[in-house]
């Protein structure tokens, strides 16, 4: 639990992060997200409860965690008067030698080294970030909005090149952003925050193939008459459902239920997402 004075802005969540998993944290503006990955990294202290990511306890970091960390932040500041390249040398000194390239996201990066911090873009700035962030290959990444100042080709190779280096060194990956489409085709898990709850924590699989968008064929259309096997999660503005389940109901039951129901395939994170923070959650 996290507190800022009387407002509560983590509350019990629970969840863990495996070698390998890529996983994107989403939710509203004001959910949590920059606080939970700041109480992750050490720089929030919680009051209550605790985090783990790889078995580390993250309150008691042991001798050699932080050079396993990378933390990209939603906004860089500072050293605007040291050139790109005078920054990066000065960052890799913290490293040893050995730990201080990953060449393709040098390449990816495209900074002009002579320039000073102040004289960059946005995306820019964001570019240069990622790379201070992540260039020593930490086996655990947590990125704050890494991706929203990016053109569209900067985003997408920068999220590929992120996946391939997590699944090819069993790397963890956190990673929070308001472009789902981005995270859809490559995220093992999704993580939904909403006024700083948890509510949903599902992998890829599940979501696909498990959760379903039901919308009303018949004015008469009930959720009292839906099989007890699905549960409903939320419904939304237009009378639509989003429900649970569906994994479980065998092919009769699913024929029936769509003469007075239409499904949607699949509940994409994007409708997932917006169900359960912007419809009634039930
Ligand atoms: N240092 C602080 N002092 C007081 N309140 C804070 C502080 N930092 C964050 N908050 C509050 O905590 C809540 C969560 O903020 P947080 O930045 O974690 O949200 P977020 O999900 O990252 O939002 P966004 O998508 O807009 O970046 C907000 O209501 C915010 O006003």
């Amino acid at each position: 639990m996290k507190r800022f004075g009387e407002h509560e802005v983590l509350r019990e969540i629970s969840f863990s992060l495996g070698a390998g998993e890529f996983v994107a944290l989403i939710g509203p503006n004001g959910a949590g997200k920059s606080t939970l990955l700041g109480t992750l990294i050490g720089l929030i202290l919680p009051d209550s409860g605790s985090a783990h990511i790889l078995d580390q306890d993250v309150a008691q970091p042991g001798e050699g965690w932080r050079l396993e960390l990378g933390y990209v932040p939603q906004e860089f500041r500072g050293f605007d008067w040291m050139q790109t390249g005078e920054l990066l040398d000065y960052i890799a000194a913290f490293y040893p030698r050995a730990r201080r390239r990953w060449p393709d996201l040098e390449d990816w990066a495209e900074l002009p080294r002579r320039t000073r911090v102040r004289e960059l873009s946005g995306g820019q700035r964001q570019r240069l970030a990622i790379l201070l962030a992540l260039r020593h290959r930490p086996q655990v990444a947590l990125l704050d909005e890494p991706v929203s100042s990016l053109d569209p080709k900067a985003r997408r190779d920068f999220v590929q090149l992120l996946h391939s280096n997590c699944k090819a060194r069993a790397a963890v990956c956190l990673l929070s952003s308001h472009i789902l489409s981005d995270l859809e085709p490559l995220a093992d898990r999704s993580l939904i925050l909403h006024h700083g709850r948890l509510l949903g924590d599902w992998d890829a699989t599940d979501r696909r193939e498990d959760l379903r968008r039901l919308y009303p064929l018949a004015p008469a259309s009930s959720p009292q008459d839906l099989p007890t096997t699905l549960e409903v999660l939320a419904t939304t503005a237009e009378g639509g459902l989003l429900v649970g389940g569906w994994r479980r109901l065998s092919e009769p039951e699913r024929a029936q239920l769509e003469q007075v129901w239409r499904s949607v395939t699949p509940a994409d994170m994007e409708s997932v997402f917006l169900a359960l923070t912007s419809g009634e959650r039930t």
